[in-house]
C-alpha cells in the first residue's frame, strides 16, 4: 500500500495507445531512479470511450489517486477546457499533452514542443535555425513549428497536403511570433524554399511502417541543410537514410519521442531523468519490435 505522496500513478489517455512506448519508458526510468511508479495506458478504443470523455476520465483519475496523465490524440485540444491552470507555452500552442494533478487541481503542460526543442538543441548543436522548411502542419507539426519559432527561426515555410490547414496553422503561428515570417506553401514551393533553407523538418506520417516512402525527392536536400524527422517507427526512416547519404546532419524522430517523455517525467516526478538512458531504453524497445 502507498499514498499519493509515496508513489506515483500515471496514465496515458488517447485513442489506440495501448502499444505506446511512453509507459515503459517512464516506468524503466523511474525504477532506475528508485521511484515507485506505475504508468498505465487508458485507451479510449479499449474502454469504449470517446474523445469528449477526456474531462470525465481526468476527474475519475483524480478521485482514484492518479498523480498525472499524458494526453494524446485526439484529446490534446479538448482537454484544455477541463484544466485549472495551463503553462504559458501550452496555452499559446493550444495543446496539452501532460496534466499534473496537484491538490485536486489539473495543471496542463506541453512537452511535445519542449521535447523537440531540447532534442534539436542537443542532437544538432549549433544548427542554424534562421530559415526552415516544414512538411506537415498537423498535431506534431504544430508543436515542432512552435519549438522552431521559439528557438529563433525567422522564416518558416509550412507545407501540408491540406491547403486550408496550412493557411490556418501558418496564420496562427504568425500571430504568436510577429517577428518571424511564417509562409504557407504548397509542394511546388519545396524546391525554391529548400534551395536556401538551413533546415528541413518532416512532420507528416510518411515514412512510418504503415506509410512507407519518402516525403520528398532527396535530391532537393543540400548537404548543408539539416534534416529532422518526427517518425520513430522505424527510427531510421527512408528520409533519414537518404538525407545522411546526401551528407546532411539528421535528427531521427526517436529524439522527439524521448524528449517529450524526459520532460513529462521531470514534471511528474520532480526528479531529473537520465535522458541518454531513456533514449537507450527507447531504442531497445523499438529494436525489439515493441
Ligand atoms: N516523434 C514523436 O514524438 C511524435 C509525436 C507525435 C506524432 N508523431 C508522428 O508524427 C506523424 C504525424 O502525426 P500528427 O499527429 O501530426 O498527425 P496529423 O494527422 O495531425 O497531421 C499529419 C499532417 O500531415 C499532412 N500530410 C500527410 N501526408 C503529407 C504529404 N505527403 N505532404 C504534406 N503533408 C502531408 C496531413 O495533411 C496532416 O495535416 C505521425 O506519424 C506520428 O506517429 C511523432
Ligand atoms: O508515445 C505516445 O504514445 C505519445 O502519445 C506521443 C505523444 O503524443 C506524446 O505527447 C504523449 O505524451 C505520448
Amino acid at each position: 500500500m502507498s499514498t499519493i505522496t509515496e508513489s506515483l500513478l500515471v496514465g496515458l489517455i488517447g485513442d489506440g495507445i495501448t502499444a505506446s512506448l511512453t509507459p515503459p519508458m517512464h516506468e524503466r526510468e523511474a525504477a532506475a531512479c528508485g521511484l515507485h511508479y506505475l504508468y498505465r495506458p487508458v485507451d479510449l478504443a479499449v474502454n469504449g470511450r470517446s474523445a469528449a470523455d477526456v474531462g470525465d476520465l481526468l476527474r475519475y483519475g483524480r478521485d482514484l489517486g492518479f498523480n498525472a496523465f499524458n494526453i494524446t490524440h485526439p484529446c490534446k485540444q479538448l482537454v484544455l477546457e477541463h484544466l485549472d491552470e495551463v503553462s504559458e507555452d501550452a496555452a499559446r500552442l493550444g495543446a496539452v499533452n501532460t496534466v499534473l494533478i496537484q491538490d485536486g487541481r489539473f495543471i496542463g503542460h506541453n512537452t511535445d514542443y519542449s521535447g523537440f526543442a531540447t532534442a534539436l538543441a542537443q542532437g544538432l548543436p549549433d544548427a542554424a535555425l534562421d530559415a526552415v522548411v516544414q512538411l506537415g502542419a498537423g498535431g506534431a507539426g504544430a508543436a515542432v513549428a512552435y519549438a522552431l519559432l521559439k528557438a529563433g527561426t525567422r522564416e518558416l515555410t509550412l507545407i501540408d497536403l491540406d491547403p486550408e490547414r496550412t493557411r490556418e496553422r501558418a496564420a496562427a503561428l504568425a500571430a504568436l511570433f510577429p517577428d518571424a515570417v511564417v509562409r504557407p506553401g504548397s509542394r511546388e514551393d519545396l524546391a525554391p524554399a529548400l534551395s536556401s533553407a538551413d533546415g528541413f523538418v518532416q512532420a507528416t506520417p510518411v515514412g512510418m511502417h504503415s506509410h512507407p516512402g519518402l516525403p520528398l525527392d532527396p535530391e532537393l536536400l543540400r548537404p548543408e541543410t539539416w534534416v529532422a524527422d518526427v517518425i520513430y517507427r522505424p527510427v531510421r526512416t527512408q528520409l533519414v537514410d537518404a538525407a545522411e547519404a546526401r551528407g546532411c546532419r539528421v535528427l531521427d524522430g526517436g529524439h522527439m519521442a524521448v524528449g517529450q517523455a524526459v520532460d513529462a517525467f521531470r514534471l511528474i516526478s520532480g526528479v531529473e531523468p537520465d535522458a541518454a538512458r531513456m533514449r537507450a531504453h527507447f531504442l531497445e524497445l523499438v529494436n525489439s519490435g515493441r
